[in-house]
């Protein structure tokens, strides 16, 4: 896991550890071939179903309501828990491939930041390079110096990346060491867009070098904020924070709390593999809400829901329950291989905020 804000025993007690304990991934060690243990599912809402049962008869459970929206899309609400939407499938499967393609490609390109800056800092062309079997060739010292001094030294270090047959070569030069492009992409765990987040300090720091949010993006997310919005407000995206998950990944309850006014919603786009979301309430001790989230979904929340606790403790990578077939079927048709490699095992989780 990464991003836990608080750790220790009182934690494990909570409300919303007892539900994370629940779903998390755990492996049946007694077979052979490791198999994830059954989870019982039957309390996670499915807003596919509740979409699909609306659509046909009207008819929606105890506690959801369905809102009002300029949108083309149903926008649902939970009763208890104000200030929260759920947009189901959103987002058409030619708009989840392409923002697929832009977490893998140009969001993580400097001068925006990723969690491998501070070791090796900042990295140009990844997805090409893991895509060519390349290597990042990288100096030892500046690692080694990093561990003191985070971050400082390796910002203007340049991306060298080597083909494997140069790497024979370079063999009795020890002051460089070599990373493969591959790994360092299944390593990716978070790019921010827009106003740069300083994980060790918790805030925006409005110094560091950035680009506006791209205006695509921007667009998608004022269109999709417009429910949560009071009448006649924008919705002004400010900065940006992609998750990528792998496999065993999960993200801890946390708040979103850096942004000076919660009355904007956060926008959250789901892509790829299908997760299990958390929503709990004020307190960790609040028993937290589980529902799916799919490709092309999209969760809003604004007000009082910003105040909630929430997380991802799981993620499905089995064909059976991960539903991408959409994307593969896509995928297949162009040369879209290397990114339905990456996206069978993954998903990218956007989030766009307002910051001031
Ligand atoms: O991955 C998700 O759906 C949620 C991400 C999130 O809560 C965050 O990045 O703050
Ligand atoms: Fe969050």
């Amino acid at each position: 896991m990464y991003r836990s804000d608080v750790t220790g025993e009182y934690l494990d007690r909570t409300a919303f550890r007892k539900a994370e304990k629940k779903y998390k991934i755990y492996y049946d060690h007694s077979r052979k071939k490791k198999l994830p243990k059954p989870v019982d599912l039957s309390e996670v809402i499915d807003f596919k179903s509740i979409l699909e049962s609306f659509s046909c008869n009207v008819e929606l459970p105890e506690g959801v309501s369905v809102t009002k929206s300029d949108l083309d899309r149903h926008v649902f609400c939970l009763k208890s828990r104000p200030g929260f939407y759920f947009i189901p499938n959103a987002l058409s499967t030619e708009e989840q491939c392409q923002w697929i393609k832009e977490s893998l490609i140009t969001f993580p390109l400097p001068p925006n930041r990723t969690n491998h800056n501070a070791i090796y800092g900042p990295i140009h062309d990844l997805f090409a390079s893991a895509k060519e079997g390349k290597f990042l060739q990288f100096d030892e010292k500046a690692q080694e110096d990093d561990g003191v001094c985070l971050g400082s030294n390796v910002e203007s270090v340049a991306t060298v990346w080597k083909a494997a047959d140069e790497l024979g070569a370079l063999k009795g030069d020890h002051s460089r060491k070599y990373i493969s492009a591959s790994v360092l992409l299944r390593k990716l765990r978070w790019s921010t867009l827009g106003l740069q987040f300083d994980w060790s300090k918790r805030n925006y720091d409005t110094s560091l070098p950035h680009r506006t949010i791209p205006d695509s993006l921007s667009l998608l997310a004022k269109r999709m904020a417009a429910p949560a919005m009071p009448h006649g407000a924008e919705f002004k995206p400010e900065a940006a924070i992609v998750n990528y998950f792998g496999l065993g990944d999960m993200l801890g309850g946390h708040l979103d709390d850096m942004e000076q006014d919660w009355s904007k919603p956060i926008v959250s786009i789901s892509l790829g593999c299908k997760a299990i979301f958390l929503l709990g309430g004020k307190s960790r001790e609040d028993p937290p809400i589980a529902m799916f989230l799919r490709s092309g979904d999209v969760v809003l929340m604004a007000g009082e829901a910003r105040e909630c606790y929430h997380g991802v403790p799981r993620i499905f990578l089995d064909q059976e329950h991960a539903e991408i077939s959409h994307l593969e079927s896509l995928f297949e048709t162009e040369d879209g291989f290397p990114f339905l490699n990456y996206i069978r095992t993954s998903r990218i989780n956007i989030n766009i905020r307002q910051v001031f």
